[in-house]
């Protein structure tokens, strides 16, 4: 089973947004990814529309069920009524729910399942009775997997910006990437698919699916826009399709 590549088109709306203009266009960069063989898109539409807009969410659900058959869409967000009416909305292939205050600069956490218990057993069941795969954020603690699973999430996805964050320290890589691991692996025990996100990099992705293989989803964001800006988004879609040993 190959891991998905899902490229997360937020920071090329950040662009946009900087001017009232329609470019750099979401849905026709997110069309090129596609193209060029990456498997689906993520976007995360923040209360604030600092950077993915409603619209923009319409709009690439409208651009990949008519021109993208097999490839999928992934809406991330925090469960609030504005954002579970959005997935109704849209009906993407799948929703991340991240526990995001509306004021974070970034997801930069799992969720603490004690203390939102009752908020995800009932959004899990909003989303997946509407027929979409539910996941949910977690920290790199072998311990959570369960407790995903316990409210009836179909995947997980580890949180993996600590790892990312290690890019000058071999030595603590390591150790964050045992961390990553044993999470991942705790998930597959608990029955549940494993997806990885947060500052992946070309540099860091080869040794996380040498650890991890078994990753049916990889959404990456920061790092491929950052790389589109020198290679272009054809050239980056295939460095990280190489760094996944897609090709
Ligand atoms: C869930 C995750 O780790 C990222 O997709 C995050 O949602 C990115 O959000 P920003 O692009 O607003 O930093
Ligand atoms: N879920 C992670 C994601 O979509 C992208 O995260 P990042 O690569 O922007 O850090």
């Amino acid at each position: 089973m190959k891991t998905r590549l899902s490229v997360n088109v937020n920071a090329v709306a950040v662009l946009r947004n900087r001017r009232d203009l329609p470019w750099p266009s979401v849905t026709g960069l997110a069309r090129i990814a596609l193209e060029t063989g990456a498997k689906g898109i993520t976007v995360h539409p923040r209360p604030d529309e600092r950077h993915i807009r409603g619209q923009d969410v319409r709009d690439l659900a409208d651009l990949i069920r008519s021109d993208f058959t097999g490839k999928e869409l992934c809406l991330e967000g925090y469960p609030d009524n504005r954002f579970l009416a959005l997935c109704e909305e849209a009906r993407p292939d799948q929703v991340l729910f991240v526990p995001d205050d509306p004021s974070q600069q970034t997801s930069d956490h799992g969720w603490d399942f004690e203390a939102n218990d009752g908020l995800l057993r009932r959004s899990v069941d909003v989303i997946k009775n509407s027929g979409m795969k539910v996941s949910l954020f977690v920290n790199p603690e072998p311990d959570q997997p369960a407790k995903a699973a316990a409210v009836g999430a179909d995947r997980i996805e580890v949180y993996t910006g600590p790892y990312g964050a290690c890019y000058a320290d071999d030595a603590l890589a390591v150790t964050r990437l045992a961390e990553v691991a044993a999470t991942a692996n705790a998930a597959k025990e608990a029955g549940l698919g494993v997806n990885a996100g947060h500052d992946l990099t070309p540099e860091n992705l080869p040794a996380l699916m040498k650890e991890v293989p078994f990753i049916r989803e990889v959404s990456i964001g920061h790092g491929f826009i950052a790389e589109a800006l020198i290679y272009g988004f054809e050239e980056t879609v295939r460095r990280f399709q190489r760094a996944m040993s897609e090709l």
